[in-house]
């Protein structure tokens, strides 16, 4: 039996392998009539995102971590022609044109394209003046969809890499998102654990996968041992999805407990890693503005579905999963509320650990690393005064596909 590749037993372990998006030209697609559908605040300025991003990359590169990237893995496995038409149709598939005429001629016009420039394509988009015009016959939707500017739409949120999949132990869950306009970005995801060799499916379970009905989305996943996961139950990660892929780890893999950790549905919190990650081996960041309102369920195995049990703390329910005499909750924002508020909102608490006690962090956030630093906690600063716009940190961008064990 081959030896597996993926394996991320903590959140802390070191950071050997991590999968990450440049974010390229689906950024200039956004225009502030689609902002909220695309789930963004603002329109970044790309030329400086790309440098900001690249500064991410190369500091994992300098500790050395590897960096994989998206298009080089879909470049990879689109060599093949089979997979490259399935590929192409899935795409024009999942793209909602309810309209037969004009998906065959987008696949066509697709077929006749580069390898490189079908992946920039699937995930920067097709503007509709960018396809040629074709003769045909309208269709009814051709008539009601006319203002919408694009027949494949752009992908801007792909930098965030953490939401489309989880590496929990050696297996891969491939998310299931909540929203349409990241949909897209998961079934890419599959197709690399289906047919990259690096992923090794043969012996690579799969816990989730992006077909199931109920939302689950990484960014509200957090490995903390080899045997507990903490789960956010959120905006975007459903409560019966948590149950679901509880349940199948708790069959198949070394985990023993789930933790789902309740927070308040909202926007500016949409994961759990927007309020909470963990940075040491006994400690944690968190938002002080939500830690109040947490709530916290332990998972185990049970017949059907799992068993819950309703934890008197977050805090009380890591103790106890994790075996620990005490656990340490440093608060964001230095112990101001509205500091607190204002770098909660960019990205404070969504530290990315590279090793035990090791974190990176935006630069901005001057009061919460400060925190950090003063709790014991090496923080790694980068730029990202550009990144932040998509409301996302360093945990966001970057899915780790290994890391050391403890
Ligand atoms: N793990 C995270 N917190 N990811 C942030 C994702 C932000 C992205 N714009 C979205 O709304 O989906």
């Amino acid at each position: 039996m081959p030896e597996r590749f993926l394996n991320v037993s903590s959140e802390i372990g070191k950071l050997k392998i991590v999968l990450l998006h440049r974010p390229g030209r689906e950024l200039e697609r956004l225009t502030p009539q689609y902002l909220q559908e695309l789930l963004f605040d603002d329109i970044p300025w790309l030329k400086k995102m790309k440098e900001e991003h690249d500064g991410f990359a190369k500091m994992m590169e300098d500790r050395g971590c590897q960096t994989y990237y998206y298009e080089t893995l879909l470049d990879e496995i689109l060599k093949d022609r089979t997979i490259r038409f399935n590929f192409i149709t899935d795409i024009v598939t999942n793209c909602n044109i309810k309209n037969v005429d004009l998906e065959r001629l987008l696949i066509e016009f697709l077929q006749g394209k580069t390898v490189e420039e079908i992946v920039e394509i699937a995930i920067a988009g097709l503007h509709k003046r960018d396809f040629p015009d074709i003769e045909r016959e309208l269709h009814l939707v051709d008539y009601i969809r006319r203002e919408y500017p694009f027949y494949i739409n752009p992908l801007p949120n792909l930098y965030f890499t953490r939401d489309i999949g989880a590496v929990i132990g050696e297996g891969l869950s491939i998310n299931k998102m909540k929203t349409a306009a990241r949909d897209r970005e998961t079934m890419f995801l599959k197709y690399i654990y289906q047919y990259h060799p690096t992923f090794k499916r043969e012996v690579t379970p799969l816990w989730y996968d992006y077909k199931e009905t109920h939302s689950l989305e990484g960014g509200d996943i957090l490995v903390l041992s080899p045997k507990v996961v903490a789960i956010g139950c959120s905006e975007r990660t459903s409560a019966a999805a948590i149950e679901t892929i509880s349940q199948r780890l708790f069959k198949e893999s070394n985990i023993e407990k789930v933790i789902a950790v309740e927070i308040p549905c909202t926007r500016a919190y949409m994961h759990l890693d927007t309020v909470f990650t963990m940075v040491d081996q006994d400690k944690f960041t968190i938002y002080p503005g939500i830690e109040d309102t947490v709530k916290a369920y332990e998972l185990t195995a049970g017949k059907m579905t799992p068993k819950v049990k309703p934890m008197d703390s977050l805090k009380d329910a890591l103790k106890n999963a994790l075996n620990l005499p005490a656990i340490k909750f440093i608060q964001s924002g230095g112990g101001d509320e509205i500091t607190a508020a204002r770098e909660q909102w960019n990205d404070s608490t969504n530290t990315l650990a590279i090793a035990p006690g090791v974190v990176v962090t935006y630069n901005r956030n001057e009061s919460s690393n400060e925190t950090l630093r003063q709790h014991g906690i090496e923080v790694i600063e980068i730029e990202g005064s550009e990144l932040v716009r998509g409301r996302g940190g360093p945990r966001c961008m970057s899915m780790p596909l290994v890391r050391e064990d403890l």
